[in-house]
């Protein structure tokens, strides 16, 4: 039995603390809806004391942010992209239409098509996450989206220059300085100044999270990507110093961002433990890391490896990172996660920043039903299907014939034996919808 050294708040505290979060953000979407561009503008104002003139920047706006971007900034964000586009152009890349002829005369097949118009939040309420501009807007372009909206809240009262820059980089036709559930409620309600999207992309603090997923049916979201998750699976080839350096390295996103440790080690269990509490006293970030570890930190001994993956399976946490001596062992077995990093030479943060992989990734379990946002969320597939033979239509019309009768649709039987009367020659009374070969005899 797994042995907790140390917990997180109990289950009950953080389902009063969704439910609240729920309650707030049905009401936010209300006054969007209802009010539009003056319900935005007022919580821009009550939120990030922000009222400008509009929301969407400007030609002259977006180059005047940038042109604050030095070279080196510039040349990082370059290079990040690169890395980003490759691996999402290879994802695309394995996302093949299909045609085949399944029998003599009939053609099935499936087409990928990019969802129109999206809206890419990006996260700066409490760090600006020019990464995350890369993540959404670059990779909706690699998958041909042919409208792309980007929204980011104001950094001390005015557009980030770097997340300007990186959203123009990866290819924006629209830039929006705007944060929270008006900027997701704005692009997916639309207002007198916003156009609406067909889909939401991108990750946001509990707010944002919560308000796609209650405009989900309206239009369209990449996946429940909330407040970032992380879980350290190690044994005894790796120190406490780095398995705590990679929990407070995520901790430190917010308030409410778990960091687990899962192992079989109680010396590396109680060595993470310490250098925990002597890393809070000098991380600079600690303010917020503190609490995070505090109510939503967790060390989980195990009996053995089975145990720590089932322990993560169930976890299903956003990142796992392992640092075993069977990370491979990791990689072939576990199946509920955001997304994995294997060996002690990589870690999360190369995945948020730079490495080429999507960082918006599935919080709150969501990593059972669901990996990442990739190019393939952009892409829609849709089928199609023709008959080229009278024999063809003859022979499946007779059957749908049969299989629509055995569930009592006359009509869509008709369907199957109009086709049958004009292209196999055979004479079906209209309306009976019964075996056409008896009919016919
Ligand atoms: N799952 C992922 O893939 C992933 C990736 C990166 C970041 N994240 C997460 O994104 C989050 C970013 O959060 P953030 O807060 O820094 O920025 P954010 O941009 O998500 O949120 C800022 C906005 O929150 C709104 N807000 C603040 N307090 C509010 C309140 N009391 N009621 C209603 N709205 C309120 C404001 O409108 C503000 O503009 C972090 O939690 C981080 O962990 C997740
Ligand atoms: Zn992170």
């Amino acid at each position: 039995m797994a042995e907790y050294l140390k917990r997180g708040k109990p289950a009950a505290e953080r389902a009063e603390d969704d439910a609240r979060t729920r309650e707030t953000v049905e009401g936010l979407l209300a006054g969007i809806e209802a009010r539009g561009d003056a319900a935005v503008r007022e919580l821009s104002a009550k939120f990030d004391g922000y009222e400008p003139r509009a929301f969407r920047l400007t030609a002259s706006e977006i180059e005047a942010a940038m042109s604050q971007v030095s070279a080196r900034e510039m040349e990082d964000i370059r290079f990040a992209q690169t890395q980003i586009r490759r691996f999402a152009e290879a994802q695309r890349a394995s996302m093949t239409d299909i045609e085949i002829e399944t029998m003599p005369g009939v053609i099935l097949g499936h087409k990928n098509i990019p969802v129109n118009s999206v809206g890419c939040y990006v996260p700066g309420g409490k760090f600006p996450m020019v990464a995350s501009a890369h993540m959404s807007v670059l990779t909706a372009k690699v998958a041909g989206v042919k409208r792309i909206v980007a929204s980011a809240p104001p950094v001390n009262g005015k557009p980030h220059p770097a997340i300007v820059a990186a959203m123009h980089e990866g290819g924006a036709d629209e830039i929006l300085v705007l944060g929270g559930v008006q900027a997701v409620g704005a692009m997916a309600l639309g207002t007198e100044s916003i156009r609406p999207v067909d889909m939401l992309v991108g990750p946001g603090n509990a707010f944002v999270a919560e308000a796609k997923r209650q405009l989900f049916g309206r239009v369209g979201i990449d996946l429940f990507a909330g407040p970032t998750e992380t879980c350290v699976i190690a044994d005894d080839t790796v120190d406490g110093e780095i398995c705590a350096t990679d929990l407070l390295g995520q901790a430190e996103h917010g308030y409410n961002s778990p960091a687990v440790l899962i192992t079989n080690s109680r010396r590396l269990a109680e060595e993470t433990l310490a250098e925990i509490d002597r890393l809070l006293q000098i991380l600079p970030t600690a303010e917020t890391a503190r609490v995070s570890w505090a109510d939503y930190g967790e060390v989980i001994l195990c009996d053995g490896y089975d145990e720590m993956l089932a322990v993560s399976e169930e976890i299903a946490s956003e990142h796992i990172q392992v640092m075993t001596d069977r990370d491979d062992w990791f990689l072939d077995n576990m199946t509920s996660y955001g997304a994995l990093f294997l060996g002690p030479r990589t870690n999360v943060a190369n995945g948020d920043k730079v490495i080429g992989t999507n960082h918006t990734l599935p919080t709150k379990k969501a990593g059972r039903y669901t990996g990442g946002l990739w190019v393939g969320k952009f892409l829609k597939t849709h089928s199609y299907q023709r008959i080229v033979s009278d024999e063809a239509a003859t022979l499946v019309g007779e059957y749908g014939s049969r299989l629509c009768m055995l569930e009592g649709f006359v009509g869509h039987a008709e369907q199957c034996n109009i086709r049958v009367r004009r292209y196999g020659g055979l004479n079906v009374p209209y309306g009976k919808g019964a075996p056409y070969r008896e009919a016919a005899e």
